[in-house]
């Protein structure tokens, strides 16, 4: 199969990035961050969740940082939401995309969002209804699609058929989520055919996190696969409260400077982007998770 000549990066640095941080980092700090990501030239910024405040601190102030955001049209800015509560008030926040989140193993579905996978299916319904009705876009994730921390290996045709349903429902994309990093490119490779026979590959998305080295790998194996949407978070920021261990998610720089090398379009400043994952490294304290980042700013 030729690789796609257009590649759309959807940036979950806001939120998967900066989900599992302890520290309380300010709704200025996280404005600058979607700020940054837009100047950059991204077209999809996930920019927090609509959850529980008990399960995810962190979030809480999401509908702050939607306020203070300066949207760029044809941008769209997407949060979680994991039931109608949390539809409700990013529609009161003036949210425009939202995702609803599944996973393909019963214990990380139970411990994520404490219900079954098909009571997760069930709850996500009247969600799927209410944002058809308010004519926003819901796009469905899977977590745990190359391997779960609690139930180890993970079928694939498991996989296929939650992407089936939540496809069948109504999202628009569905982003498979390798939440631990174990996927390597065959597996990926089987698990996306598997998901094809149900859902067009230009309907899948890939969530690579790079906790054991594949990310990349498994992401050019998804471009053979005809997959040209891919998550990932600025300076690899993230991990997973329920996946110990976990890493953050595939550096968007290191995503783009393949990419790039590919000469697969994006629309991104990878300079820019470099900016952005400086600045908000600073901010948390920590290392930038990105390689290329880190040899841009080397060589700077
Ligand atoms: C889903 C629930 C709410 C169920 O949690 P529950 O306890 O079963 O829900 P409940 O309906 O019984 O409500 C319990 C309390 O939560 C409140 N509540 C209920 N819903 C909401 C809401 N939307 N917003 C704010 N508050 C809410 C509700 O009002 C109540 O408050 P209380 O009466 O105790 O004060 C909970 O488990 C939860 O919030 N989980 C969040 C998990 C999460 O955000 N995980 C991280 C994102 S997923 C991810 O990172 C994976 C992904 C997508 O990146 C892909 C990958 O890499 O795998």
């Amino acid at each position: 199969m030729t690789l796609p000549q257009k590649v759309r990066l959807v940036d979950v640095g806001p939120r998967d990035g900066l989900q599992n941080e302890s520290q309380p980092i300010s709704v200025a700090d996280k404005v600058r961050l979607v700020d940054d990501l837009t100047a950059a030239g991204l077209s999809h910024i996930e920019v927090g969740s609509f959850v529980s405040p008990k399960w995810v601190p962190q979030m809480a102030g999401s509908a702050e940082v939607f306020a203070g955001i300066q949207q760029r049209a044809g941008v769209s800015y997407s949060a979680l939401t994991p039931n109608l509560k949390g539809l409700e008030a990013a529609l009161e926040a003036g949210v425009r995309e939202v995702a609803v989140f599944a996973a393909a193993s019963e214990a990380f579905s139970q411990r994520n969002i404490n219900c079954s996978i098909a009571e997760s299916i069930e709850r996500f319904t009247p969600v799927l209804e209410a944002a058809q009705a308010a004519g926003i876009k819901v796009r469905g994730y899977i977590s745990c699609v190359l391997g779960c921390p609690y139930e180890g290996e993970v079928g694939a045709d498991q996989v296929a058929g939650i992407a089936r349903d939540l496809h069948a429902m109504g999202c628009y994309e569905v982003s498979l989520g390798d939440t631990i990093g174990t996927g390597t490119p065959g597996a990926t490779r089987k698990m996306i055919e598997a998901c094809a026979v149900h859902v067009p590959r230009d309907r899948l998305a890939g969530h690579f996190h790079d906790t054991y080295g594949q990310a990349l790998a498994n992401i050019y194996a998804s471009l053979l696969e005809g997959v040209s949407v891919f998550d990932s978070s600025v300076a690899g920021l993230g991990g997973c409260p329920y996946a110990k261990g976990a890493t953050g998610n595939v550096a968007t720089e290191d995503v783009l400077y393949m990419l790039n090398g590919l000469d697969i379009e994006t629309g991104i400043d990878l300079d820019l982007l470099v900016d952005a994952g400086a600045r908000i490294s600073q901010v948390i304290g920590r290392e930038n998770g990105s390689r290329v980042a880190r040899a841009i700013l080397a060589a700077r």
